[in-house]
Formats: C-alpha cells, structure tokens, sequence
C-alpha cells in the first residue's frame, strides 16, 4: 500500500493494525501502530526512513511498484531505531552504493545494529540537499529520543519529517490527522510523549524554538508513527510545549495492589477522605496489576500528585508495584508529590520501601506513610480518610 500525501511526496511505509506490544513488552499499544516511510519525487528521487525488520522484504516488493530502485538518489535516516531502519539491509542489497544522509551518531548506530560500511553522508543542522524545485534542510534532535535522531524539512512542500517526535502508536486509514478520532489521537499522542519522551522534556522546548527560529513555513507534520499532521500542525506542537513544561491537570491518582482487599479498601477510603477536601479534584483510583502499565504512566504524567500503597509481601513490596515504580523512576517526572500506604501483618515494611522509591523518582514525599494492620476496620478506615484529607492540605 501506498498514498499520495502531496504531489511529490509520497508515503510506503507500513500499518500494523495487528501490533499490541512494542519495544518487547515495554509499551503496549491497543490501537496498532503504523511504520512511515516517505518517499520524495523532484528531480532527485529521495526516500525518508524505512521501516520494521519483519516487513521488509514486503517493504522493499511495495516501494518497487511506485519506483525502479536504481532510480533512489539519496536515501535519509532521520533515525537508527529498528522501526525505522530495519528494512535498510534488504534495500541497500539492490543499491548498495546509494548515499544515506544521517548524523554522525546515527552512523554509530546503523553500524552498531547492521554492521556494514554503507555510503554514509554524515550531516548536521542547517545541512542543505538540494533535490530540484525542493531542498531538504537537516536539523538534530539529539536525545529524541536517540542520540542519533534528526528531523528532515522539504521546503516548497513546506513539510517537516520529525520522525518519533509528534508521533503515536495508532493504524488508521486515512492516516491524516483531520480523518481520525480526535479523543483516540491526542490519548495516543499524549502516551507516545508520557512513556517515551517525559525523560527528555528538559530538551523539548529548546528544540522546538529552535525549530520555530528558522521560520520555515509548516503544512504538515510527517512522524514515522501513526497519522500525517495536515489540518492544523501547530497543535501538536503547542501540546509538546505544554508537556514539556511539568505538565501537570487537577488530577491526583492512586495507585495500590491488593491480595486479600485490605489495601483496596485503605485505598478507597483515603478516595473518599480527599473527594471531602477538595470537591472539584479529579480522582483515579487504579489496581496497579489490573490496569496497563502505559495507560497508567499517562495518569501519573497528568497528576499533580500521587498515592500508592501495597500490602507488606516478604518484607517487601508486589511485583506490580515495584515494576510501576521502576518505570516512574526511568521516566524523570518533574514537580510532582506523593505518599504511601499499605496493610501488613507483622513487619510492615511496605509503606517505607514506596516512600524511598518515590523520592528516588524525584517526587516530594508529603506525608507519613500510613500503614494498618490485617484487614482495616472501622477505625483504620477513618484513619485512611483522614490520611486522605491532609494529603490534600499537604499538596497545597
Ligand atoms: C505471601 C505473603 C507474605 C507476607 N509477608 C509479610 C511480611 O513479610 N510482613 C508483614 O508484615 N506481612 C506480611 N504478609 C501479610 C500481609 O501483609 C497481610 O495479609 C495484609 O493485610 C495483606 O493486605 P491485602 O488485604 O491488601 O492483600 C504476607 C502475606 C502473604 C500472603
């Protein structure tokens, strides 16, 4: 399948409609995803990424029908990551001597992953390949998310290939911004930077003004995942700014595993103990091995603040709970607040083990830990609510 997406551009990349994990089982994605590739057609005939390892023998059949392989002039990597370079190999066998434009980083890790001594054309920002009527500007965007990554901007087409930056794990068909779901958009689009990009948001708006800085007339947006940004680019960009900036909404979730309830209803109870302090906060209540580990980093990435808690299991805390906080951890949140509680039966470690990993995580602790006993009864559970009003005080 391809599509026209202007007159000289067109795009072969590939929908996975099928894909439910990415990166291993790092990132779910419920919607499938799509890799984009794009090829251009002026004077010089240049192709823009590729796409995953297993499709490329499919990859290279499709780009066949829409052009003789000898007639590639250049081809640009905006970025090393197998998504994007993984059918690389295939199609460097039919024309191995074809130039590949790409930064000097993106050199090390083409080499690192294919190993071969392809016809690199090392480039940095302000870079310009002339290709006819257009010309392809290069801008490095180190650290998003690679070290190796760059966006590519084809004046006259006034199109920026901003590769992951912008982009989303979602197939549709169309794949244009303006024909999909925009609650599905912007929910993918918005988990794409929470679980991907929050670590690097330091360098986000830097980037982005410096983009802006250019003045470069902009009509589309092309990322290297999901949908084409053509009906009004700069959103996505103006959302990129809020988010990069500690994002935070009126929102504060908790997050709690549970055996037997114990916790649950501690859970619940400090729930109802912030609903009596704060009428208008948004509250989401969460079972942390019941709900996607994705999903509910996009509900951290929205609070101001958050509460977990977990039963004490062999002096230590579940499974699911350390797995939530390690990824928190990896993530760098910034300006963000939080306590823990649990139940225990004899030692009670658990509470004390959260607090430390959020405050590895960055996070301000605010309150004690709360911590009750087997099953809570009444007096624990008021204990809970009262727990739950203060942290409301306490996050003030
Ligand atoms: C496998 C297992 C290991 C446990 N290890 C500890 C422990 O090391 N220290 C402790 O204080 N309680 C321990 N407990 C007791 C639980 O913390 C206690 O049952 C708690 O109330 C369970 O909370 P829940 O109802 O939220 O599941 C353990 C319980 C189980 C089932």
């Amino acid at each position: 399948m391809a599509f026209k997406v202007t007159d000289k551009v067109i795009w072969v990349g590939k929908i996975d409609w099928g894909l439910r994990r990415f990166h291993g089982d790092e990132y779910s994605t419920h919607r499938g995803s799509s890799y984009n590739a794009y090829l251009i057609r002026d004077k010089k005939n240049v192709l823009i990424d590729t796409v995953w390892l297993p499709f490329a023998k499919e990859f290279v059949d499709e780009l066949r029908k829409e052009i003789n392989l000898k007639d590639i002039d250049y081809i640009v990597m905006n970025h090393g990551e197998i998504d994007h370079s993984g059918a690389l190999s295939e199609l460097m066998k039919h024309i191995p001597d074809t130039p590949i434009y790409c930064t000097a980083n993106a050199v090390k890790s083409l080499k690192g992953h294919y190993h071969q001594d392809w016809n690199f054309v090392t480039v940095k920002t302000g870079d310009v390949l002339d290709i006819g009527e257009s010309k392809l500007t290069f801008i490095e965007a180190r650290m998003l998310h690679w070290p190796d990554t760059m966006f590519t901007y084809m004046s006259g087409e006034n199109i920026l290939f901003s590769n992951d930056a912008f982009g989303h794990h979602l197939a549709a068909d169309p794949m244009f911004n303006d024909s999909v779901d925009q609650a599905e958009l912007y929910y993918e689009s918005m988990k794409y930077y929470a679980n991907i990009l929050t670590p690097f948001s330091y360098l986000i708006s830097d980037k982005i003004e410096e983009v802006l800085s250019f003045h470069l007339p902009l009509d589309m947006i092309c990322p290297s995942h999901g949908v084409i940004w053509r009906e009004n680019p700069e959103q996505i960009i103006r959302k990129y700014l809020e988010w990069a900036n500690d994002y935070q909404e009126n929102q504060i979730t908790i997050i709690y595993d549970t055996m037997w309830n114990g916790t649950r209803r501690m859970a619940e109870y400090i729930c109802k103990g912030i609903r009596e302090a704060d009428g208008d906060v948004t509250i989401k209540l969460l079972n942390v091995a019941d709900t996607d580990k994705n999903d509910l980093i996009v509900e951290v990435f929205k609070s101001k603040a958050i509460l977990v808690g977990c039963p004490t299991i062999n002096k230590a805390i579940s499974f699911a709970t350390m797995g939530i906080l390690e990824m928190i951890r990896g993530l760098s949140f910034k300006n963000k607040k939080g306590a823990a509680f649990g139940t225990y039966g004899w030692s009670g470690e658990s509470p004390k083990i959260i607090n430390e990993e959020l405050s590895k995580a960055g996070f301000e602790i605010v309150s004690q830990p709360l911590k009750e006993i087997w099953h809570p009864g009444e007096e624990a559970l008021n204990r809970c609510k009262e727990f739950g009003r203060k942290f409301v005080e306490n996050i003030m």
